[in-house]
């Protein structure tokens, strides 16, 4: 199994070929194969972040940079662009990193010639990818303090709890969530994770799990709804998240199932962070409550897919056929269940976020 590697960090996910186009790693087939995919059209691009072949708040983020630049080579015309930025910005409604990502793509394409817009937005993409790496490295940094607090504290190994994949897989380069316990684990710090299964789509069963075994990082696999016992028998130290779009008030909206880890963390005394890159805090909105969550196909909830003993993929039904079934794929943790968010410029507590990134969010 051969992985795509960049300079500076331990995993890359997102390429450009250089004829045009850019490569994946295409998620889907995680953890049972290892595959990447070329994505030559704004159509490849779009129906990849929607199958969800790349997800993760940053890498949809990255992702759609590279699709502008795409465009920008079949139709660099205003209308051309227009469309390829509806078509991208239709994909997916939760992660405020793909309206970010397309409004600086457009905002840097706005005041050039059509000649001229194709090299401008392929350079726009690949620092839109570089400064995720370079942001996710310094949430690593400022997080690994945290672990070595939690360190001196417990005296042995540290026992931190993850939901969902805000690993190197959903960025471009070293994760979020999982930065710090990188860093940590670099840095010689027994550290230990249990990894939320994370139903429906089971983010951390099929690609946490998978990062970090790759990484040689311990780890165990638990069903969700283990965590509140975990906690309350002492077992986590930390936990730590991602996120997919931060108000300004400090409310984290999150994989499914977030705000049940946090409630449970918060009865049980146990620090709850975030990992945030400013690109994902979205100081237009007041609170959560605005956060638009997706609703995805009941079948992901409905049915299960795994590899056979003989190594084939199938799809299972897990409930009665015809039984409805809800998938929202996001929930809201309010401000006051956060414990500190961990950005680029520090950790900071949900109430300073404002006076800290209220004027300049990344570049
Ligand atoms: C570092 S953001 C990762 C974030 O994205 C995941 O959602 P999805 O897999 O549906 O794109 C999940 O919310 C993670 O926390």
């Amino acid at each position: 199994m051969t992985l795509a590697r960049a300079a500076g960090n331990a995993r890359r996910t997102i390429w450009a070929t250089g004829d045009g186009g850019v490569e994946i790693i295409d998620q889907t087939l995680l953890p049972h194969s290892y595959a990447t995919r070329r994505l030559g059209t704004v159509a490849d691009v779009a129906e990849a972040i929607k199958v969800m072949r790349v997800r993760g708040a940053p890498l949809i983020g990255a992702t759609a940079a590279y699709g502008m630049a795409i465009a920008a080579d079949a139709d660099p015309s205003d209308a051309g662009l227009g469309t390829a930025r509806d078509t991208l910005f239709a994909t997916r409604p939760t992660a405020v990193n793909l309206g970010w990502a397309l409004t600086r793509m457009m905002a840097r394409l706005a005041g050039a010639g059509p000649a001229d817009r194709a090299a401008l937005a392929w350079a726009e993409a690949e620092a839109i990818a570089a400064e995720d790496v370079a942001l996710n490295a310094a949430i690593g940094d400022h997080g690994l303090a945290l672990v070595e607090t939690a360190y001196a504290a417990r005296g042995g190994t540290v026992n931190i709890l993850t939901h969902c994949n805000a690993g190197w897989l959903a960025t471009v380069g070293w994760g979020t969530a999982t930065a710090p316990i990188y860093k940590a684990h670099a840095a010689g710090i027994p550290v230990h994770v249990f990894v939320d299964e994370t139903r429906p789509r089971n983010q951390g069963a099929s690609l946490t799990a998978w990062e970090l075994g790759e990484a040689g990082v311990p780890h165990t696999l638990v069903a969700d709804n283990a965590g509140g016992h975990l906690m309350r028998r002492d077992m986590v130290d930390l936990c730590i998240v991602g996120t997919d779009r931060t108000a300004a008030n400090g409310d984290v909206c999150n994989k499914i199932g977030t705000y049940l880890k946090a409630l449970a963390a918060h009865d049980n005394g146990v620090p709850f962070y975030v990992a945030l890159p400013s690109p994902t805090l979205d100081l237009s909105l007041g609170s959560g409550d605005e956060v638009p969550i997706e609703e995805r196909d009941a079948a992901e909830v409905t049915e299960l897919a795994g590899r056979t003993a003989d190594g084939r993929i199938e799809t299972v039904r897990i409930a009665p056929p015809g039984t409805p079934a809800a998938n929202p794929a996001f929930d809201v943790t309010p401000a006051r269940l956060v414990t500190a968010l961990v950005t680029e410029r520090g950790v900071f507590r949900p109430g300073e976020l404002k006076a800290v990134f209220g004027g300049t969010l990344a570049a």
